[in-house]
């Protein structure tokens, strides 16, 4: 188990992480999201003692990290894949860490087995490729077997095998009832891994709810429905109180009804339907909803060049939820 109290961290005038407070418990991938800047890396840090919080408690199983005897023994993580000696092989790189945390050679071969890696294990890890340096911080993570693994955009870089090998290991690792705390951007990908959302923007925290309530929460889901017979549908649905919008184009769609409602209403009418369908938005949708005013730094449309040149928001700008489309998920990063 993770728990933060109140952590808080300021850079100068930044307030990088503003006051968190929640627990990341163990069973369950727990997915950390935010936009760009909102504080992700540096609140991961500090649960490693990498920072020091300005103010605020973090503490590992009961424990604050610095207290830790064998600290990977406990917790495993994935920050930063490059910070790695290049010059090492991967066997030599994972050796070390083990035998600074009392950990048996045969661990060494064993995670390089499980990550993939045992035919390059020799290999210098600056030869290594963004995908396998993923997979060798990965191992070192698993290294000392541990009840807690936090993992910094882990599929960065994974080609799809590798995004659906990760996939199902966060999956297992939780399913041991192990701690699993990861971040990313990928939404499609942390729709299908996590169950539990933290959410932060600009330091501070905006949800901290399971998966499916926070989709249902931070976004609209309604019925789509399309008739040969459009006119008569729309005159049975208003004369059943139903509210209908019509989204242009020929479908209509139906908040607050059940698709099981419409379609009965529409048998008793003799109505032909080519469609009914429940619409949920996707985690990406409701992430950009609650998000949106926590954007930092937004993309303009630049017809010179045919794409989206990112730009801070200026001081005193419009909401975010005004300008133009957040581009957080894109891999550019502030300088
Ligand atoms: N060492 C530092 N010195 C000064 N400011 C920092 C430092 N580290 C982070 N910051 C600032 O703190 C804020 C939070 O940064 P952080 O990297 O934690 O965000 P993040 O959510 O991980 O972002 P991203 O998704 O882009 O990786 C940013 O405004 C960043 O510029």
């Amino acid at each position: 188990m993770i728990e933060l109290e109140g952590l808080t961290k300021r850079y100068g005038e930044k307030m990088a992480v503003n006051h968190l407070t929640f627990t990341v418990r163990p069973g369950i991938v727990t997915g950390f999201l935010g936009p760009n800047g909102a504080g992700k890396s540096t609140t991961m840090r500090m649960l490693l003692g990498l920072d020091r919080p300005t103010a605020g408690d973090v503490r590992i199983d009961g424990q604050h990290y610095d207290r830790l005897k064998d600290p990977l023994k406990y917790i495993g993580a994935l920050l930063d894949a490059k910070a790695m000696h290049g010059g090492r092989s991967a066997f030599n790189h994972l050796l070390c860490l083990a035998q600074s945390n009392g950990i048996p050679r045969a661990r060494v071969h064993e995670v390089l087995d499980t990550v993939g890696l045992t035919a390059v294990a020799r290999k210098k890890a600056k030869g290594f490729s963004l995908g396998m340096g993923q997979r060798l911080g990965i191992a070192g993570a698993l290294l000392g077997d541990p009840r807690i693994l936090m993992f910094d955009e882990p599929v960065n870089g994974l080609d799809p095998e590798g995004i659906h090998w990760i996939r199902n290991l966060m999956k297992s690792l939780a399913a041991q009832g192990r701690t699993v705390f990861v971040s990313s951007h990928l939404m499609s990908e942390m729709a299908l891994t996590a169950d539990h959302l933290v959410v932060i923007g600009q330091g501070r925290l905006l949800a901290d709810t399971s998966m499916a309530d926070f989709i249902r929460q931070n976004s609209r889901s309604y019925v789509r429905i399309r008739s040969p017979q459009r006119e008569r549908l729309l005159d049975v649905l208003h004369g059943a109180g139903i509210t209908v919008v019509e989204s242009g184009g020929e479908a209509l769609e139906v908040d607050g009804s059940k698709s099981e409602h419409i379609g009965e209403l529409a048998a008793q009418h003799q109505l032909v339907l080519h469609e009914l369908s429940p619409q949920q938005a996707s985690l990406e949708e409701a992430f950009m909803q609650l998000t949106a005013e926590s954007v930092e730094y937004h993309a303009h449309s630049d017809p010179s060049l045919g794409a989206t040149a990112p730009t801070a928001a200026p001081p005193g700008a419009p909401p975010a939820g005004q300008q133009q489309a957040p581009q957080w998920g894109n891999d550019w990063k502030k300088g």
